[in-house]
């Protein structure tokens, strides 16, 4: 369990993170979101007290970084994948970290295999790919089995089959229970990966909700109608809070009702449809329009900002 309680990080008179509160829960992976220039990073070395807070707390499994133990065993993190000995070879790297903190030689063999390096093990570092250095990374998170997983945007760079076996391992480490948070400026990928999601935008907290929920909310009930009878269709589905557009003749496309709705009120009328469809936007798109007001929202006095309803946009 990773927990930020109005977490603040200044640079001189640039704020990174803002009164940032969450918590990350074991057993799903959880995608920290945003877009860059966030404070992902910024608060992923708060996390792991690799940087102190301006004010706020930033604790893992009850404790700061610091005041644990044996941070290895509690806290895997993979923050820059490249920060590694180019000339020591994978194993020999892996094996140095594992001797500073008791880890036996058997798990370094172990994680080894996991991560899928075997064949490159005996091989110096400095000559890997991105997706090998990332993967070696990911060894070093695991060496001493850690609890809770804190991964700064583990798929960056990585080939389509790098990112499907880091998805998959970063679920099946959430499946043991483990608590798994990481950061990405993909939110496609992410819908993928996570079952959480914690997006941020210049520093603060923009949404705190299931991947399932921002899906709902992203296909925020446009309906597509064909129908014949478009005219009639469009003064018996008129409403307050309902925006009716139409770029092609015979084609309403509908804000503010459900796809039910409007099929309830064509029947009642005798209109009939052609077609129906709920319009989702794509994930990302949503992702932009929310990070996007976080944008317009820092950038334009409030006194000059047009008065939008949250949920009309067209
Ligand atoms: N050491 C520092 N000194 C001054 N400003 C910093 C420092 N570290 C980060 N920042 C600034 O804080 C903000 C947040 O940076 P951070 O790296 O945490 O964002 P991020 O979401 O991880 O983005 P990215 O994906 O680009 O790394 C940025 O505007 C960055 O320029």
């Amino acid at each position: 369990m990773i927990e930020a309680t109005a977490l603040t990080k200044r640079y001189g008179p640039k704020t990174a993170v803002e009164d940032l509160s969450f918590t990350v829960k074991p057993g799903v992976v959880t995608g920290f979101l945003g877009p860059n220039g966030a404070g992902k990073s910024t608060t992923m070395r708060m996390l792991l007290g690799l940087d102190a807070p301006t004010s706020g707390r930033a604790v893992v499994n009850g404790r700061s970084y610091a005041d644990h133990p044996a941070p290895l065993h509690e806290v895997g993190a993979m923050l820059e994948a490249r920060a590694i000995h180019t000339g020591r070879t994978a194993f020999n790297h892996l094996l140095a970290l594992a001797a500073t903190t008791g880890i036996p030689r058997s798990r370094v063999e172990e994680v080894i295999e996991l991560v899928g390096l075997r064949e490159v093990a005996k091989k110096r570092a400095g000559g890997f790919s991105l997706g090998m250095g990332q993967r070696l990374g990911i060894a070093s998170a695991l060496l001493g089995d850690p609890a809770t997983l804190i991964l700064d945007e583990p798929v960056n760079g990585l080939d389509p089959e790098g990112i499907r076996w880091i998805r998959d391992l970063l679920k099946s480490l959430a499946a043991e229970g483990r608590t798994v948070f990481v950061s990405s400026h993909l939110m496609s990928e992410m819908a993928l990966t996570a079952e959480h999601l914690i997006i941020v935008g210049r520093g603060r907290l923009i949404a705190d909700t299931s991947v399932e929920e921002f899906i709902r909310e992203a296909s925020n009930n446009t309906v597509r109608v064909r129908t014949p009878d478009a005219g009639k269709l469009r003064e018996q589905i008129a409403g307050p809070d309902v925006t009716i557009t139409s770029d092609e003749a015979g084609v309403l496309t509908v804000t503010g009702l459900s796809s039910e709705q409007i099929g309830r009120t064509a029947h009642e009328h005798g209109v009939a449809l052609y077609e129906l469809a709920n319009q989702q936007a794509s994930l990302e798109e949503a992702f932009m329009e929310l990070t996007r007001d976080v944008v317009e929202y820092q950038a334009v006095p409030s006194a000059s900002r047009p008065n939008v309803t949250e949920g009309n946009a067209a």
